[in-house]
């Protein structure tokens, strides 16, 4: 049989779109109707798994699945052995402690002795253990801000992103423990073949995240602008200049990174820019 990928992604969560979309912006055509728990990809070596995101490390640990898409911190709390390959950018959040609004908090020492409730009690332990802090963790498996009001822990340990749920439970963060965000975790011991085909995959996530982080720019500028201009957007290469109709003027086309984009932007502009069109990227193959 020639060789095939097995990917396993989340089933319904706040992995699953994400996860989604970024196998269909590498090219791969799959149905995923609902209630289809595996699909194979029609033009691409692979087959589409949807799991609970907490059981796809393990399916990767023992090569059921070969590939998998998971937060860093689902990874790290189940500690299976496998490479993570891939950081994917998206789904980022924190694992963070929280305790009640009206609770003093000078430091860390004020959780000794405490009880705190938290779905991730193995990398609680760990940042606990290495502040010297002895507090008692009480595992649950959702649902977590509601712990102190309810009177079962003291604080919680849980995924914040925006705050609001922290806040619409009376709580406030005072420690984060980890940062995360999507990866992708790999088998260790994929044949050749599959090691081929996740070269592919590699290839397509990389003109993926590059076409993501970037823009086209196209502008206007005065000839004697050029040099200038060229310095703030080197693109690749060198952007393409064009004449413009009108003497002494040409077109600039070139490709500006999204993270710098809107303090490069002012820059451009000072530098004699007009017209400036920036234009989303589809893919970018370095
Ligand atoms: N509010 C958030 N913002 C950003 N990322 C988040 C947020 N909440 C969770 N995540 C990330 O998404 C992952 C999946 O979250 P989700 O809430 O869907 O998990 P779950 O309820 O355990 O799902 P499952 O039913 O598959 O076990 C988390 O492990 C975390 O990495
Ligand atoms: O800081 P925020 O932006 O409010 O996000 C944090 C919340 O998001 C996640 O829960 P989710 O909404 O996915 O529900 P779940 O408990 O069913 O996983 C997480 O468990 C937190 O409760
Ligand atoms: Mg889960």
């Amino acid at each position: 049989m020639s060789d095939i990928i097995r990917i396993a992604i989340q089933k319904s969560g706040r992995l699953s779109e994400d996860s989604l979309r970024l196998l269909k912006e590498c090219g791969i055509r799959f149905d995923n109707g609902a209630g289809k728990l595996k699909t194979t990809a029609t033009n691409f070596p692979a087959e589409i798994l949807f799991l609970r995101d907490d059981d796809i490390p393990g399916y990767v640990e023992d090569g059921v699945a070969h590939l998998g898409i998971v937060g860093q911190n689902v990874s790290e709390e189940t500690d299976r052995d496998v490479d993570t390959i891939y950081n994917l950018g998206f789904s980022k959040c924190r694992l963070s402690i929280g305790i009640p609004r009206a609770t003093g908090y000078q430091g860390i020492q004020d959780l000794q002795d405490k009880k705190i409730a938290t779905s991730y009690p193995r990398i609680l332990s760990k940042y606990l253990k290495s502040n010297g802090v002895n507090a008692e963790i009480h595992e649950i498996s959702g649902s977590v801000e509601i712990a102190p009001g309810i009177g079962l822990a003291d604080a919680i340990c849980d995924i914040v992103s925006s705050g609001s749920t922290l806040l619409s439970n009376g709580l406030k963060e005072v420690e984060v423990v980890m940062r995360s965000e999507a990866v992708m975790i790999a088998y260790k011991q994929m044949t050749e073949g599959q090691r081929a085909i996740l070269n592919q995959l590699i290839f397509r996530i990389d003109s993926v995240q590059a076409a993501k982080n970037n823009k086209y720019i196209l502008l206007n500028c005065p000839t004697e602008s050029v040099d200038a201009i060229t310095k703030l957007i080197p693109g690749a290469k060198s952007p393409s200049v064009m004449p413009l109709a009108i003497e002494g003027w040409c077109s600039l086309h070139s490709v500006i990174s999204e993270s710098d984009f809107w303090e490069n932007i002012e820059k451009i502009k000072q530098a004699g820019a007009q017209g400036i069109l920036v234009i989303p990227i589809e893919r970018m193959v370095l």
